[in-house]
């Protein structure tokens, strides 16, 4: 295992820490209310504006002192060091010993990104005009299917991070589609996904993308066996498979086993991790949405962010901010969730990829050097769209007993104006962030019961269930409108802060061992499920639930 190119510490014996914590005795006190009323220019304090995001960190648990402090726990921590080791392409991967090089695929400078020694932008860029190239053969039917027809459908097979960066942005950028073009994903093994979603297409017109920097997933791969299969089923011949499917991995050879023409096999390095991929080759069914162009123009939009990150001061840079703000709540407030909550319907897939960006990344629980950590790392990450969690959990929010820092999100234009929508999706967000800030008190209650006419009796008994604590954090994330530029930025912010975090803990943000055990021994299961394998070992749970499988399934 490589040593990091930095010094990392253990945060929580940094003299900074106990300094915080004696802080956070005195910010607990204060009542985010009060600190408004107090304090008119709070807003403009607690703001900042860069690479087309603005965010207003104002209704956080935080004075000037706690921002002082908290960059001086980044400080502490090695940040700028990290910083600028993950921007020089060291290996700051050290359990996989690689880089984490994301960055280099949405550079716009003439500047090299080496990885050992070797400048990797030749093959980023060559990729990137592979991609086009594809899109361009796609987008005028210069590439059809074995019928001669243009292709009417894509469907992109892949999971985890092969899948869901790609769902977020196609989704997120869907006013900028090509017309005449579908695009389906399948990522699970469940094979009702995979049916549901080829039932009303033709092969004839179908286009196959294999998205697996592996080649080895096993839900990618036998998803991709069955779509051969179907094809192969409904009229296509073994000769036009290379018509009708192509590949993104890093692993050729795999790729060309499975029958993909070494042309159609689009490449990937392993200095990119999965869940930070949708800017390499595995964007190509977000090209092939929303063209080249657009595509490019996301890039570059992750790129303003990327600089911004690289140059700004720690104390007016959005994704350092942001991570403090997580490290500030989780280690200090015990708080164990980050709620993600896009007021946008186009960025209703954004939960879930944070999700698997966040916790594949910082759900760790050693060191850099593999010590068991003593402090709180990664949250549990949620969230879902607004306005509908407000009829679902929001409930929790504003009144449970759960501390639950939240992200609204939301561009200020919309691309569908009906009606007034947009100013009141606008009114419920920053509803929403108000209530959870400055609650309810009990006399507050007691007056609207009072106004509606109740008696002292009736008063008494209901108020309490009125009572809002408020108090409770948020960050708001705007933009003026959703366009390939301030999405990539926006996705960009949310790696960043990851990193930070990671940073700050001393854990690796790069790996993710914790997934392979479950994939080992799920091999093993269906070994035993298709005899190739004795019960034997197993404990008496998973065997009991074997056998029921078997004996539901006529298997045994
Ligand atoms: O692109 P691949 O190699 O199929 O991997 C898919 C996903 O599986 C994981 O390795 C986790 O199982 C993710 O990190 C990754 O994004």
């Amino acid at each position: 295992m490589s040593e990091l190119p930095y010094t990392s510490n253990y945060p929580n014996t940094l003299p900074i820490w106990s300094q915080l914590q004696e802080h956070q005795a005195k910010v607990k006190q204060l009542h985010l209310r009060e600190e408004f009323s107090k304090d008119p220019q709070r807003a403009e304090r607690f703001f900042q504006k860069a690479a087309g995001i603005y965010l207003d960190y104002s209704k956080n648990l935080i004075t000037d002192e706690t921002i002082k402090l908290l960059t001086q726990l980044a400080n502490d921590a090695g940040l700028p060091a990290a910083i600028k080791a993950m921007f020089n392409g060291e290996k700051i991967n050290n359990s996989e010993e690689r880089p984490a090089l994301h960055v280099a695929l949405r550079n716009q400078a003439a500047v090299p990104y080496k990885v050992d020694g070797t400048d990797v932008m030749p093959e980023v860029k060559a990729a990137l005009n592979q991609m086009e190239r594809f899109v361009w053969s796609i987008h005028s039917a210069q590439w059809r299917g074995y019928t001669n027809k243009r292709f009417t459908d894509i469907v992109h097979l892949g999971i985890g991070g092969s899948y869901l960066g790609p769902k977020v942005v196609s989704a997120a950028l869907k006013p900028y589609w090509k017309a005449g073009l579908n695009l389906h994903y399948v990522a699970n093994i469940d094979g009702t996904h995979i049916t549901e979603e080829l039932k009303h297409l033709s092969p004839e017109s179908t286009l196959f993308i294999i998205a697996s920097k592996s080649f080895g997933t096993q839900e990618t791969i036998m998803n991709a066996k069955s779509a051969k299969a179907w094809f192969l089923r409904n009229g296509g011949l073994e000769e036009d498979v290379h018509k009708h499917f192509v590949a993104i991995t890093a692993n050729k050879q795999k790729a060309y086993n499975f029958g993909i023409r070494e042309e159609n096999i689009f490449p990937m390095w392993d200095w990119v991790g999965g869940r930070y991929s949708l800017w390499s080759t595995i964007g190509l069914p977000i090209a092939l949405t929303i063209g080249i162009e657009n595509f490019k123009n996301l890039l570059a939009g992750a790129y303003d962010m990327d600089e911004h990150f690289r140059t700004a001061p720690l104390d007016h840079n959005i994704p350092v901010i942001l991570g403090l703000l997580g490290v500030w709540y989780s280690n200090f407030f015990n708080a164990d969730s980050h709620a993600i909550l896009p007021y946008d319907h186009y960025l209703r897939a954004l939960p879930a990829h944070i999700q698997q960006l966040d916790m594949e990344s910082n759900g760790k629980s050693v060191t850099h050097k593999g010590e068991a950590v003593d402090w709180s790392t990664g949250p549990i990450i949620w969230g879902g769209a607004g306005a509908n969690g407000q009829h679902a959990y929001h409930q929790l929010l504003h009144q449970g007993t759960h501390f639950l820092p939240a992200d609204f999100i939301m561009p200020l234009r919309t691309h569908n104006h009906i009606g007034d929508h947009h100013a009141l999706l606008l009114s419920n967000c920053l509803s929403q962030s108000q209530a959870l800030m400055q609650g309810k008190t009990l006399e507050e209650a007691k007056a609207e019961l009072k106004a509606q006419g109740k008696t002292d009796s009736q008063i008494d008994e209901l108020a309490p269930h009125k009572v809002i604590p408020g108090n409770r954090p948020s960050n708001t994330i705007l933009f003026e409108k959703s366009t390939p530029r301030t999405i990539g930025a926006l996705i960009a912010m949310y790696e960043h802060k990851v990193f930070v975090q990671g940073v700050i803990w001393n854990i690796n943000s790069f790996d993710q061992w914790g997934v392979e055990l479950g994939k080992e021994l799920g091999e093993h299961i269906y070994q035993i499920i298709t005899g190739e394998n004795e019960t034997n070992g197993q404990d008496s749970s998973t065997k009991h639930l074997i056998e029921l499988f078997k004996k539901i399934n006529n298997r045994i």
